[in-house]
């Protein structure tokens, strides 16, 4: 379980995060929502540890803890809004590369990165390049890349936003499936019928000024 209490962030003096508390409960989904620019993706960012909190409390398993170090121990997998695959390297390629990076041997990888394809229904899809891939199809390649390196926590920035609406449903159902194997799952979205969908619990940030 991870707790944020209190999560502050302003930019340039500007408050947008003005004092973020929740929980993120193992193997749940907590979907977090609000409107355009009130810091879902500053405090995903936060979360993920690639950007600092200006204040606050992070306790993980009961323990304080930094985004930093939650990201130095393989804690929390992002994946991202426009799924970042690297597109010189194979589907394959692109799920192995940071395990054979953390020491994972390449038979290893492979197998694991297989099994994967397999759950996320890709497994023909393993010599492709990123380019002759589907916009789901490279949704679920990024899922699998994110949760080769095990993750306790995946983090999903606007997970419906890049692709078409019709594939809404197939995300939600992707989502689930994921938390069916136990894992934590955390949905950035500004689409509430799909926070909806996926979340046990929602958590709505406020833009910084306006009322709770
Ligand atoms: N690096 C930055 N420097 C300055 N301002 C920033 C930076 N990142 C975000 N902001 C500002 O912080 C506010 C929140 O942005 P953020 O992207 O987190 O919102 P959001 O809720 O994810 O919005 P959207 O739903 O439109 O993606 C915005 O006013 C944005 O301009």
């Amino acid at each position: 379980m991870l707790e944020l209490k209190n999560i502050t962030k302003a930019f340039n003096g500007t408050p947008v995060l003005t004092g973020v508390s929740l929980t993120i409960a193992d193997s749940k989904t907590l979907a977090v929502v609000g409107p355009s620019g009130a810091g879902k993706t500053t405090l995903l960012r936060i979360i993920s540890g690639l950007d600092t909190a200006d204040s606050g409390e992070f306790i993980y398993n009961g323990a304080t803890t930094t985004p930093a170090q939650l990201r130095k121990d393989g804690v929390i997998g992002v994946v991202f809004q426009g799924f970042e695959l690297f597109p010189n390297l194979s589907v394959l390629e692109n799920i192995t590369l940071a395990p054979k990076l953390q020491g994972t041997s390449p038979q290893d990888a492979k197998q694991q990165a297989m099994t994967l394809l397999t759950q996320l229904d890709l497994p023909d899809q393993a010599n492709s390049y990123p380019y002759a891939l589907s916009g789901g199809q490279k949704q679920r390649v990024a899922i699998a890349r994110a949760l080769a390196l095990n993750p306790e926590i995946l983090l999903y920035d606007e997970p419906t936003s890049a692709l078409d609406p019709n594939l809404r449903d197939s995300v939600a159902s992707l989502i689930d499936s994921v938390k069916q194997q136990g894992m934590t799952q955390v949905v950035v979205t500004h689409d509430m019928a799909f926070a909806e969908a996926v979340a046990d619990t929602t958590y709505q940030v406020q833009k910084a000024g306006e009322a709770q």
